[in-house]
């Protein structure tokens, strides 16, 4: 019988990594230090998986992840675990049926099993960061409590696709981060320690004044370099539980192989792993302790990896001897294109298998313990022992923020010289237009209306549509980090227009300036200072005007066609153009308006423009 097997001794790869980083230091040699050579893993035909790890292996660990103290042991249990996800049509859609398993600590859990099959679905519910509108049933507790928001700061989550604040360098962001992760009692060197040994033990100390993201032709984080980002703003909190979602995803081998061992260091140091990952080479197998398969939503199998390839082979699924066992294994569980239908009926067959095979069985036991436990202990008391953490202070998060959202205005000095350039163009050609005919006389009287026109429309239209973007950008990490219960949204909210005042105060401050002396309004203190103050109002009611619109429509295009109208209608009825006193008065005349009710007809026109515009944009989209 074929098995999978690290090496001859059963040494995993950590240890088999020993000699080799003897000779190179911690901070840069952990590239070629930890790396697995193909002679550690091999097929043995023994008949069991022998892969253990007898060795603790803390030299190596050490040498990997540091000399942290040993994260708190956290056991992650589940039973019975249907997800679902409320569809357009108000109808319910099945992703995870019925799912149940256990993960206890010092263990790396391969969750695995064709595109779609649930995985990512699973894991989120696990971790407690389910987007809203999924309905999950059954039972998640970790340590004996039912999964809450505490999962927050118990357990780390690293996306499949990173997402940072690009402008920001890997310092800046990992300081910020640890701002607002850390436990609010950590001194600031304990702090700083903390982001440099993470950087240092994940080979990012040379990187660290590199931008994440960068400018055109700047040099910028590679994906590898990337994912170990990710990796260590989620140890900043020294988490017992890790979720990964494919963190080897988009990586070449050697960087998957460097990632996935840390991983395997950060389970032997006593942390619960749990990672999603695709069809992974027999070395990074290797790393693993279970193998949990998932397919349609259904549990296919779960437990040690050796176990598998016995399980498939009581079917009949015997693995050709030329095919890495994890290809395998999901080739047999993927739907085949064309024959869906058979596709399905074999795949309801292994997992309907699995559920009464012994394998399962003795899961089903561990799990009933680790509930029934969970029941006759005080719940009260575990919540106790979980809520050491103290979550940064609502002022604290607030600066941090608003810190990280000046460093992205400033960070782009083009953009802002632009902006400002682009300004006093504008400030000086309308002024210059009105040089010597702006005078408080009858015949000047135009020209007056005209320039101030020209200060209230630069105010409002060109910052209301230029925050119109801002929030359908920072959506997705917004969701992200609330998930993550970094902030909440009105401390979002209060930081990001913190850092927009300044340009809030400044912009309309000196587009005024140059257009009133260039125009030669009148030229009083008070009247000079007045005419910047309303325009700093407008200024503000417009950005206000252009944030509702960019939150409630969520897109850029969709936001400026709903915007346009609206404000059109605005414009036209701002009193400039048309006097409100001079509009007719529109009485209906049917039977409730024979009590008297009157509406204005511009308000009638804007409402009916808005519904037109809102039915023809529908239609289009
Ligand atoms: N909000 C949703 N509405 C409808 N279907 C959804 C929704 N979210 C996920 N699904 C479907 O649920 C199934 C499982 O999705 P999930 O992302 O968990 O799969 P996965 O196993 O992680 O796949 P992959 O390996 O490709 O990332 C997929 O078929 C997906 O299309």
């Amino acid at each position: 019988m074929r098995s999978l097997s690290n090496d001859n001794n059963g040494t995993p790869s950590l240890a088999s990594a020993k000699s080799s980083s003897k000779n190179s230091s911690t901070v840069d040699g952990m590239d070629d230090a930890h790396e697995l050579v193909s002679a550690d893993i091999i097929y043995v035909d023994s008949g069991i998986i022998s892969r253990k790890y007898d060795e603790p292996l803390f030299d190596e660990v050490e040498e990997l992840l540091g000399a942290s103290p040993a994260p708190r042991p956290c056991t992650l249990v589940w039973r019975d675990l249907s997800v679902h996800v409320k569809l357009k049509d108000g109808k319910l859609k099945r992703l995870v049926n019925n799912v149940s398993g256990i993960a206890k600590p010092g263990t790396l859990v391969a969750l695995m099993g064709p595109s779609g099959a649930g995985k990512t679905t699973l894991m989120t519910a696990l971790a407690h960061r389910s987007p809203g509108g999924t309905i999950i049933d059954g039972e998640v507790a970790m340590n004996g409590v039912p999964v809450g928001d505490f999962m927050h700061r118990e357990s780390g989550y690293m996306h499949q696709d990173e997402l940072f604040v690009e402008n920001l360098t890997v310092m800046e962001h990992l300081t910020i981060m640890a701002r607002l992760r850390m436990d609010r009692r950590t001194t600031p060197l304990g702090r700083r320690r903390k982001v440099n040994q993470l950087m240092r033990q994940l080979s990012l100390y040379g990187a660290r004044h590199t931008r994440i993201g960068g400018l055109d032709g700047q040099k910028t984080l590679s994906g590898g370099e990337r994912k170990r980002l990710a990796f260590a703003s989620e140890l900043l909190i020294d988490p017992g539980l890790l979720f990964c979602d494919e963190p080897t995803t988009g990586l070449d081998s050697s960087s998957a192989q460097k990632l996935m061992t840390l991983l395997r260091a950060s389970a032997v140091q006593g942390k619960t792993v749990i990672c999603t990952i695709h069809q992974p080479s027999s070395e990074l197998m290797a790393l693993f302790d279970k193998l949990v398969l998932l397919a349609e939503g259904r549990v296919a199998f779960a437990g040690n990896a050796s176990g598998a390839l016995d399980f498939f082979e009581s079917l009949g699924y015997q693995c050709p001897i030329t095919y890495n066992p994890t290809d395998y294994f999901i080739k047999v569980l993927a739907l085949t294109p064309g024959s869906e239908g058979a596709s399905r009926q074999a795949i309801k067959s292994v997992c309907d298998r699995f559920a009464v095979s012994d394998a399962a069985k003795e899961l089903d036991m561990e799990i009933h313990l680790e509930f029934h436990l969970m029941d006759n202990e005080d719940q009260d008391l575990r919540r106790v022992k979980n809520n050491n953490y103290k979550p940064p202070l609502l002022h604290t998060k607030i600066t941090w923020l608003v810190y990280r959202y000046l460093l992205i205005i400033i960070r782009d000095p083009r953009v802002q010289f632009v902006r400002i350039l682009q300004k006093l163009a504008i400030a000086l050609t309308a002024g210059l237009c009105f040089i010597g005919t702006a005078r408080l006389t009858q015949a000047g009287i135009q020209d007056v209306q005209g320039a101030l026109f020209i200060i209230i429309a630069e105010n409002t239209f060109s910052p209301m549509y230029s925050v119109l973007h801002m929030f359908p950008e920072e959506f997705p990490m917004l969701h992200r980090e609330l998930k993550a219960g970094l902030y909440s949204t009105p401390v979002y909210y209060v930081a990001r227009m913190v850092a927009l005042f300044p340009g809030l105060v400044v912009e309309p401050a000196l587009f005024t300036l140059v257009v009133y002396w260039v125009a030669g309004l009148r030229g009083t203190l008070y009247a000079f200072g007045f005419t910047v103050f309303l325009s700093i109002l407008v200024l503000n009611v417009a950005i206000a005007c252009g944030s509702f619109f960019s939150c409630a429509f969520g897109s850029m295009p969709l936001a400026i066609a709903y915007l346009v109208p609206f404000d059109y209608s605005l414009m036209m009825t701002s009193g400039l153009f048309i006097k409100l006193s001079t509009e007719k008065i529109y009485r209906d005349t049917n039977t409730t308006a024979q009590q008297g009710r009157t509406y204005n007809l511009a308000a009638l026109s804007i409402i009916s423009d808005l519904f037109q515009a809102t039915k023809g944009i529908q239609e289009t989209l």
